[in-house]
């Protein structure tokens, strides 16, 4: 199982190269260079979830609210969903329905560092199922533990103004598993 896994987070890296190629393009980042590379995606973690059927799905939940503090998370889930999405503009909950051969792309907090907040980490939860067990498996690429993440010079290159403070991304993580999942409330560690 181990090896399944390191192959298929070794294999992801292509994909995960493009994406963070075209992101950057939004934050006048031109190339993935070597430095960038260990920035965005120096740190890459594959999870194998498995969320048990619930005798009373009502009274908890499988994961409470959070962004991920990953750069982007690649998440495969299988056909069972549960998975929901918090939309920005009304703060309202949205079903991520699981889509055969699909993939659920996520921003993470460490994005919305670099990025200063041009990109959002999404929030989300997993609702528990009374009916049906579900897995799950998520791809984390994250910047290396001991990077200093703020926002990239390239974006406050023209004169926009930091909301972020430069952290060292593996104060970043701790500060997040020290407390219980609480929305996107990890991010204001960073804020200047
Ligand atoms: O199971 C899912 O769909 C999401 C899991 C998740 O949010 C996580 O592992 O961070
Ligand atoms: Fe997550």
């Amino acid at each position: 199982m181990g090896n399944e896994a390191l192959e298929y987070m070794n294999k992801s890296k292509t994909m995960v190269r493009k994406l963070l190629e075209y992101l950057g393009k939004n934050l006048n980042v031109k190339e993935l260079d070597e430095t960038k590379e260990s920035l965005f995606m120096g740190s890459i973690r594959v999870n194998l979830n498995y969320y048990p059927i619930c005798p009373n799905p009502d009274l908890t939940v499988g994961v409470g609210r959070h962004s991920d503090v990953s750069s982007l998370t690649i998440l495969l889930q299988d056909q069972i969903g549960g998975l929901h999405v918090r939309s920005l503009s009304s703060g309202n909950w949205v079903h991520v329905p699981p889509v055969p051969g699909s993939f659920v792309i996520n921003i993470g907090d460490a994005m919305q560092i670099l990025s200063n907040g041009r990109y959002k980490s999404v929030e989300h939860r997993v609702l528990a199922n009374g009916s049906n067990n579900r897995i799950s498996v998520p791809i984390f690429v994250n910047p290396k533990p001991e990077s200093v993440i703020g926002p990239l010079p390239e974006v406050v290159a023209n004169g926009e103004e930091p909301i972020y403070k430069d952290v060292v991304y593996s104060d970043y993580v701790r500060y997040f598993f020290k407390k219980a999942h609480d929305g996107k409330k990890t991010v204001d560690f960073a804020k200047i």
